[in-house]
C-alpha cells in the first residue's frame, strides 16, 4: 500500500483548528471540506485522463481531459459524508456511491448498514472518504467492499490516521490487487483504550452531525 502523506502548512493549520474541542459543527463542516480539497489534490494526482483537442482563440493544441468511465466518489457515512463537497469540488462530474459503515463503541467490531453502489465497479477509479482511520477496521472492510465489485484503482484518503490502522490496512492489503494508495492529512501518535485517536479530534460523526 502507498501512503500519501502531503506536508503542507495550511494542512497543519486548518487540522489544528479541526482537532480544537472550540471548534463548533459549522466551523468543522467548513474545515473538513476545506481540508479534503487540499487533500484531493494528492489524492488525484493519478486520476485517468486522455488527449482532447481544442482551439484557443490563436491555435490548435491538445489539452487532456478526464477519461470515461467518470471516477465514483464513496463517501463511508456517516463522518465521510463531510468530506464530500470538498471532493466533488474538484471532480465535478464524478458519480458518487454511499457506504455506510458504524463502528460498535464497546467491540470496536464493523457493521454495514447502507450500500448505494453500481454493481460493477470494474474499470472504475473510485476515492473512498473517511476522516478517521483508528483502528482500520472500517476502511478494511469498505476496501474489501470495493474490490469485491471490481474496482480496479482505489484511493482511501483519511484527515487523521492512527499509526496501528495503517498497519492493519498494510496487513489486509499484502498483496492484494489492485494495489490501495491512502492519502492522509496527518498521522497520529497512537490508539488510546477506547479506539480513539490520540491526540485525534474525537468523535468525527458527532462533531460534524450531532451525537446519535
Ligand atoms: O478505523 P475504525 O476503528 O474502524 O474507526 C473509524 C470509523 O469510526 C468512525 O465512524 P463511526 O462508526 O463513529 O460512524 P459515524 O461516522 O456514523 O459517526 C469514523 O468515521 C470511521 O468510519
Ligand atoms: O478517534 C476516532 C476513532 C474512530 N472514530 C472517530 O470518529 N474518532
Ligand atoms: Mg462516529
Amino acid at each position: 500500500m502507498r501512503v500519501v502523506h502531503p506536508d503542507h502548512p495550511l494542512i497543519d493549520h486548518k487540522l489544528t483548528y479541526l482537532r480544537d474541542k472550540r471548534t463548533d459543527s459549522p466551523t468543522f463542516r467548513r474545515l473538513a471540506e476545506e481540508l479534503m480539497t487540499l487533500l484531493a489534490y494528492e489524492a488525484t494526482r493519478d486520476v485517468r485522463v486522455e488527449p482532447f483537442e481544442i482551439e484557443t482563440p490563436v491555435a490548435p493544441t491538445t489539452g487532456i481531459k478526464l477519461s470515461n468511465p467518470k471516477p465514483l466518489i464513496v463517501p463511508i457515512l456517516r463522518a465521510g459524508l463531510g468530506m464530500l463537497e470538498g471532493m466533488v469540488r474538484l471532480l465535478p462530474s464524478a458519480e458518487v456511491g454511499f457506504l455506510g459503515m458504524q463502528r460498535d463503541e464497546e467491540t470496536l467490531a464493523i457493521t454495514t448498514y447502507a450500500n448505494r453502489l453500481p454493481a460493477d465497479l470494474s474499470g472504475r477509479q473510485v476515492y473512498a472518504l473517511d476522516p478517521m482511520l483508528a483502528t482500520g477496521g472500517s476502511m478494511a472492510d469498505a476496501l474489501r467492499f470495493l474490490i469485491e465489485r471490481g474496482a480496479d484503482d482505489i484511493t482511501a484518503v483519511c484527515l487523521l490516521a492512527a499509526p496501528e490502522g495503517i498497519a492493519r490496512l498494510e496487513r489486509e492489503m499484502a498483496g492484494v490487487l489492485p494495489p490501495v494508495t491512502l492519502v492522509v492529512g496527518a498521522i497520529d501518535e497512537q490508539l488510546n483504550e477506547h479506539g480513539y485517536i490520540v491526540p485525534g479530534l474525537g468523535d468525527a460523526g458527532d462533531r460534524l452531525y450531532g451525537v446519535v
